[in-house]
């Protein structure tokens, strides 16, 4: 699926191709190339210090590298950055929410920096929160929501430009188990309705059989495939603490 030469899905999904990131003289990521396909959950799973976070970074632009080229949905980063970002939704690691104001005005406030009028972000925000099993807290204050409520919120509104590609940043972390299940359900079942998804994380247990994996360790790519060829009958969790030595 991630062969690095395949270009198959460059008009609907994400390519990363030769990529190389250093802070200084260390490199977080090393000439790698990754494809992350419509219609798929692919999961990038990396021990700490494995470099997601600064892939998260390069594909949305807060970091930016010459070595190498992203295209999303067919448009390339660095030459038309603007047409490749509205085709992003994410949810970065750290909360980005304003806890001071209610799941709806936090929406609202997101859906204006897209450009949205009041009229046309409305019915957005419903959606988004019926998507999400949302609306009945719309005018809850964010500070009153528990974590998982919290995220669900931070997903919402990822998808309210109406994305193709969703990239997720260790999602779960600080989420208790029944929150984990159920973020980790709602993107599988975005994934199943057509969106492009790529999710990040350093647990075994969040990546099932039928999801596409792509494996970091030192900024490189060392397995990709369909979980269930990878992991070869073995226990994931198994297999992944062997090839990667469970950390950096
Ligand atoms: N600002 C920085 N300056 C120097 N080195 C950095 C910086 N940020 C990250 N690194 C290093 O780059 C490598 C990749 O880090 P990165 O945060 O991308 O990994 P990660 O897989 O997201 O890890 P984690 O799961 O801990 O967030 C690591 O060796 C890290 O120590």
């Amino acid at each position: 699926m991630t062969g690095p030469n395949k270009t198959e899905n460059a008009d609907s999904g994400l390519s990363v191709r030769n990529v190389t990131f250093r802070y200084g003289a260390k490199v977080a990521l090393d000439n790698l190339s990754l494809d992350v396909r419509a219609g798929a959950f692919t999961a990038l799973l990396g021990p700490n210090g494995a470099g997601k976070s600064t892939l998260i970074a390069l594909l949305t632009r807060l970091l930016v590298t010459r070595e190498g080229r992203i295209v999303i949905c067919g448009h390339d980063l660095a030459r038309t950055p603007r047409a490749a970002l509205t085709r992003l939704g994410v949810v970065f690691q750290q909360p980005t929410l304003d806890l001071n104001l209610s799941v709806r005005q936090n929406l609202a406030y997101f859906a204006a920096l897209h450009g949205l009028s009041p009229a046309q972000m409305a019915p957005r925000i419903d959606a988004a929160l019926d998507r999400l099993g949302m609306r009945e807290r719309a005018d809850e204050k964010a500070r009153d929501l528990n974590g998982g409520h919290r995220r669900r919120m931070e997903l919402a509104r990822a998808l309210l430009h109406d994305p193709k590609v969703l990239l997720l940043d260790e999602p779960t972390v600080g989420l208790d188990a029944a929150a984990r299940r159920s973020i980790t359900d709602h993107v599988h079942d975005l994934a199943l309705q057509g969106l492009c998804v790529l999710w990040t994380t350093h647990l075994t247990d969040e990546v099932r059989d039928e999801d596409r994996l792509l494996v970091l360790h030192r900024g490189r790519i060392v397995a990709a495939g369909i979980t269930g060829d990878i992991r070869q009958g073995a226990p994931l969790s198994d297999w992944f603490l062997k090839r990667t030595g469970g950390a950096e």
